[in-house]
C-alpha cells in the first residue's frame, strides 16, 4: 500500500524528528537522496549529459535548504552547480555549505525583486538537469510572484530547448496542490519527484499527478510518527489478498452470486460486457434480468448466465440502461431499494446513477465517470460541470461520498474512490487504449463479481464506514487497468478484450501472493 499524507500531518510527523536530531540533520537526508537521485539520471541520461551543469532552482524555504545541501553534494562529486536564488531569504545554513562546496550562486531577481528572465534563460540553457526547490509543503495556494514568474520563464525556456532538461523536483513540483491535487496555477514539471517522509495525495490524484513525474519516497524516519492517511494506493499485493481464490470446499452458492441489471434494446451489448467482466473475474454464479432479445445476446455468449431472479450476495445495476425507459427505470429502483433494504451491496453504473434514491449505504457503489459525477451532484442542487469535477476530482469524489452515503468510484486516467467513512484510495492502473466505449461495463461487471464473492462481509451493516467496499473498488480498478494494458500491448483494445484478459491477471496476481 502507497500511503499519502497532507502537508500538516508531515509537518506534525517531523516535529518530534526535528527536536531530537542534529541542526539540519533531516534536510541533510532529504538533500542526499536528491542528490543520488539527479546522479541516477544523468547516468540514465549518458554521456550527452556528463559534463553538463546542474542548475538549483531556490526559494526562500526549507524546500530551497533541500536544494542547496543537495547541490553542496553534487559539487563535491565533480558536478558544475550553479544555484539560482529566487528570493532574498535562501536558507542560510545550506547556502554556506552550498558554497563551500563549491557551487556558483547567481541571484536571479532584480533590485525590484522581478525575475531577470535573460540572465535565467542563459543559465536554464546551460543546465542538463533542473533540481526545482522553489517551494515544498510549506506553499499556500498558486504560486505568487516572484516564483509564479521564475516558473512561467523556465515554462517557456524548456519548451524552446532543443534537448529538454531533466527536472527534479525536491519534496512536490512548485505550484502543485499538495493536499488537493489540483494545479492553481503554474507549475514547474518534474519528471522525478523525490518526496520526503512519505507520498503526498497531489502527487496521486489527477491533474497534479501528470506533472509529478516518476516519484521516489524518501524514508527519513517519519514512519512511526505519522497516523492514518490521507489517501492510500493499492500495490499488486494489496489487491491479492482480497481477490477472490476458491477453496476446495467451495460451491457455487459459496463463492457468491451477482444478480446483474443491465442492457436495454438500444444499448444490449452492455449486459454482455457487465457480465463478461464479471464471469472473467471469477464468482459463483451471474443471474440476469432484462429484456428476451438481451437475454438471448448473453446467451450466445455465456450460456453459464442463469436467467431470472433469486438470491444474491451482491447487485451490478444500470449498465446500458437508459433512465428513460420506464419499466426498466422502475426496475433498477425496486431493485436498488430492496438491495438497501436487505443490507446487499451493489454497484451503480450509467443509468442507475441518475435512478439512485438521496441517500445511499456505505456498501453501495457509485460508478460514474467525470460528466455523471457532474450531473449526480447538479441533481442534489449543487452547481457542476464535467470540467471542475475533472480539475478537481478528489474533492468532488469526497463531497459526492459524503453527499450520498455510498462509496463513490470515479473513473479517469486515474480512479478516485471515496468512502463515506473518509476512506480515499486513487489508482493508475490503466492505460488510455482504455478509452473507448463499453470499457466502463467491464469495470462494472468485475467489482460487481468483488462485492458478490466478499459478500459475506459487506452484508447487512458489516462495513459502516465503507472501508472495505472502497478497497475492493480500488481492486477493480486495477484488475481492470491492467486487463486492459495486457489486452492493448501498446495498441488498440476492445471492451470485450480487456474482459478476456482479467482471469491472466487474476492469475498473476494471486502467483505473486
Ligand atoms: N523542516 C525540515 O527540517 C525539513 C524540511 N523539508 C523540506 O522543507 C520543505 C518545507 O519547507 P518550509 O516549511 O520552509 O516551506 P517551503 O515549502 O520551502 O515554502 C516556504 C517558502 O515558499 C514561499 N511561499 C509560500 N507560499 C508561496 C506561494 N503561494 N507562492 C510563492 N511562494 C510561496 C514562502 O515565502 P513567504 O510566504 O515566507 O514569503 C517561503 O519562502 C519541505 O517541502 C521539504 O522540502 C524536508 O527536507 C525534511 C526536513
Ligand atoms: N485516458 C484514460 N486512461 C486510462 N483509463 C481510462 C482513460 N479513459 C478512460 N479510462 C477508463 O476506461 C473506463 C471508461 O469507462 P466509461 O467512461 O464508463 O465508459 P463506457 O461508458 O463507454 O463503458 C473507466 O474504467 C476509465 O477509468
Ligand atoms: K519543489
Amino acid at each position: 500500500m502507497i500511503r499519502a499524507y497532507e502537508a500538516e500531518a508531515v509537518r506534525a510527523a517531523e516535529a518530534p524528528l526535528l527536536a531530537s536530531t542534529a541542526t539540519d540533520e533531516l534536510m541533510k537526508q532529504a538533500a542526499f537522496a536528491v542528490a543520488t537521485e539527479v546522479l541516477r539520471e544523468l547516468r540514465r541520461l549518458g554521456a550527452r549529459r556528463s559534463g553538463s551543469t546542474v542548475l538549483l532552482l531556490v526559494g526562500g524555504g526549507n524546500n530551497g535548504g533541500d536544494a542547496l545541501y543537495a547541490g553542496g553534494y553534487l559539487a563535491r562529486r565533480g558536478l558544475q552547480v550553479v544555484a539560482a536564488l529566487c528570493t532574498d531569504r535562501p536558507h542560510e545554513r545550506a547556502l554556506a555549505a552550498a558554497r563551500s562546496a563549491g557551487v556558483h550562486v547567481r541571484e536571479v531577481l532584480d533590485d525590484a525583486g522581478r525575475p531577470r528572465r535573460e540572465e535565467l534563460a542563459v543559465l536554464a540553457d546551460r543546465a542538463g538537469v533542473w533540481v526545482d526547490g522553489l517551494t515544498g509543503i510549506g506553499a499556500r495556494g498558486g504560486l505568487r510572484e516572484p516564483l509564479a514568474g521564475v516558473v512561467a520563464a523556465l515554462e517557456d525556456r524548456r519548451a524552446a530547448m532543443p534537448d529538454e532538461p531533466t527536472v527534479v523536483a525536491v519534496d512536490v513540483p512548485s505550484g502543485l496542490g499538495t493536499d488537493d491535487g489540483t494545479v492553481p496555477g503554474p507549475v514547474l514539471r518534474a519528471d522525478v519527484t523525490v518526496t520526503m517522509g512519505a507520498a503526498k495525495p497531489g502527487l496521486l490524484v489527477r491533474p497534479a499527478e501528470a506533472l509529478a513525474g516518476r516519484v521516489v519516497v524518501v524514508d527519513i524516519g517519519l514512519g512511526p510518527h505519522l497516523g492514518e492517511p490521507a489517501l492510500s494506493r493499492l500495490t499488486a499485493a494489496d489487491v491479492a489478498d482480497l481477490l477472490p481464490a476458491p477453496v476446495a470446499t467451495d460451491h457455487k452458492y459459496t463463492r457468491g452470486v451477482l444478480g446483474l441489471v443491465a442492457g436495454s434494446t438500444t444499448y444490449p451489448g452492455a449486459a454482455v460486457l457487465a457480465a463478461a467482466g464479471a464471469l472473467r473475474t471469477g464468482l459463483g454464479m451471474v443471474r440476469y434480468l432484462g429484456p428476451d432479445a438481451v437475454t438471448r445476446l448473453v446467451h450466445e455468449r455465456f450460456p453459464e448466465v442463469v436467467v431470472g431472479s433469486g438470491r444474491v450476495q451482491a447487485w451490478a445495476l444500470g449498465s446500458g440502461i437508459d433512465p428513460a425507459d420506464d419499466a426498466r427505470a422502475e426496475e433498477v429502483r425496486d431493485t436498488l431499494q430492496r438491495a438497501l433494504d436487505d443490507g446487499v451491496p451493489a454497484v451503480l453504473d450509467a443509468g442507475a446513477l441518475s435512478l439512485a434514491p438521496d441517500r445511499l449505504a456505505p456498501t453501495t457503489v457509485l460508478a460514474p465517470h467525470a460528466g455523471e459525477l457532474a450531473r449526480l451532484l447538479s441533481a442534489r442542487g449543487e452547481d457542476t460541470d464535467r470540467a471542475d469535477v475533472e480539475a478537481a476530482p478528489l474533492a468532488f469524489a469526497r463531497r459526492a461520498a459524503a453527499r450520498t452515503g455510498a462509496v463513490v468510484l470515479l473513473k479517469g486516467p486515474t480512479t478516485v474512490v471515496a468512502a463515506p467513512g473518509g476512506t480515499v484510495l486513487s489508482q493508475a492502473d490503466g492505460t488510455p487504449w482504455l478509452a473507448t466505449a463499453g470499457t466502463g461495463d467491464v469495470l462494472a461487471g468485475i467489482l460487481g463479481a468483488l462485492l458478490a464473492v466478499r459478500g459475506e462481509d459487506l452484508a447487512a451493516g458489516r462495513d459502516p464506514d465503507g472501508a472495505l467496499t472502497a478497497e475492493l473498488a480500488a481492486a477493480a480498478a486495477l484488475v481492470h487497468g491492467r486487463a486492459g494494458a495486457r489486452a492493448a500491448g501498446g495498441g488498440p483494445v476492445t471492451a470485450l478484450q480487456v474482459a478476456d484478459a482479467v482471469p491472466g491477471v487474476v492469475a498473476a496476481l494471486l502467483a505473486d501472493r
